[in-house]
């Protein structure tokens, strides 16, 4: 017997989808089992501006010829020089949804982000307005603070204050890793959401440091220990509202990760549903995937959910490559060190 399961065709509430070569090259990836993604804005130079949504937006749906109905939900790069009517008009034309926070220094590209969090207070009270969700990387920079902590010390400096502040505004928390942050997004209440990566799912930090360094297990915020990992499988797994996939696919040339100094970002679109249908099974829960992949997250942003279907079907293990060209050398594709059984049916 067969065992297959259908469910409403999946979005990725987080996703990095470069720009040029690497856009043409990772986008394929993800639109042939996702309806819609959130789209990241640090690039080099990042999508700050509505006009830079705007051509960042063409430029994805250029490099997705007769690929179908996937669309690219735009989001802005916070700074403190954000005007908050440009995000106003922004959200107004229907074209971005969501702004994203990355304290400077925190993670990929995050130069440009945000050290004085009074600057942005305009911004936020704006977005509070008008109902626009705010994506948080929650990671306090300063050096006395363990990298292990980093997570944990900014829901209790930072990430509550700003909603303390703004009690209105909605907050996406970001790749979460920590049971701190799954149990902070649970009782967060209905402005507050999360999003899981399917790498966190998987990987605790003994998988990049045992044996020898592995650099395609490195990310940010980078994976804690194993405790951690198995509250975030219990939160994805739950069904609860607050939870939902947000894959922080990150794809790096192999050149960057392989270097004496790594870059940050695993890259999972590839496998990503074959993946979850594994962890979801081995947990008995495979009844609550479609909530996690394609439900929790358009409520969330209160969009539509997706008509459209996938069917997952159970078979002999699956066969994936292990890295993606690109005009500029290969991109290795995550590897969760286990069979996975679960393939998406064309
Ligand atoms: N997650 C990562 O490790 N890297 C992301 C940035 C981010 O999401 O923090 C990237 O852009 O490469
Ligand atoms: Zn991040
Ligand atoms: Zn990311």
């Amino acid at each position: 017997m067969t065992e297959t399961l259908t469910i409403r065709r999946p979005d990725d509430w987080h996703l990095h989808l470069r720009d040029g070569a690497m856009l043409k090259a990772v986008l394929p990836e993800t639109a042939r089992h996702f309806a819609r993604a959130i789209v990241m804005p640090n690039l080099v130079p990042p999508v700050v501006t509505m006009d830079d949504a705007s051509a960042y937006r063409e430029r994805i749906l250029k490099a997705n010829p007769g690929r179908g109905t996937f669309e690219p939900l735009m989001t802005l790069y916070l700074t403190e020089e954000t005007d908050p009517d440009d995000v106003a008009l922004a959200h107004a034309s229907g074209l971005v949804k969501a702004v994203k926070l990355y304290p400077a220094g925190a993670t990929t590209n995050s130069s440009s982000g945000v050290t004085d969090f009074a600057k942005v207070k305009p911004v936020l009270e704006k977005m509070a307005e008008i109902g626009l969700p705010l994506c948080i990387h929650g990671e306090v920079v300063t050096p006395d603070v363990d990298i292990f902590d980093r997570e944990k010390v900014f829901i209790d400096t930072v990430l509550d204050p700003i909603r303390r502040a703004n009690p209105d505004l909605k907050v996406v928390m970001e790749h979460i890793t920590t049971k701190d942050g799954a149990d902070y997004a649970r009782e967060g209440g209905d402005k507050l959401g999360a999003t899981i990566t399917t790498h966190h799912l998987v990987i605790n930090r003994n998988h990049i440091l045992v044996g020898g360094i592995k650099p395609h297990y490195y990310c940010l915020p980078v994976a804690k220990r194993e405790t951690h990992r198995l509250a975030l499988v219990e939160a994805a797994t739950s069904g609860d509202a607050s939870y939902f996939l947000g894959t922080d696919s990150a794809p790096h040339l192999d050149g960057a990760k392989e270097n004496a100094c790594g870059c940050a970002g695993c890259f999972t679109a590839t496998n990503t549903m074959s993946i979850l249908a594994e962890v979801f099974e081995q947990e008995g829960a495979l009844d609550k995937l479609e909530a996690f992949t394609s439900i929790n997250g358009p409520r969330f942003y209160g969009l539509p959910l997706n008509e459209a279907s996938i069917t997952l079907k159970k078979g002999a293990p699956v066969q994936y490559p292990s890295k993606i060209d690109t005009e500029n050398g290969p991109v290795t594709v995550f590897d969760p060190q286990m069979p996975l059984h679960w393939s998406v049916e064309a």
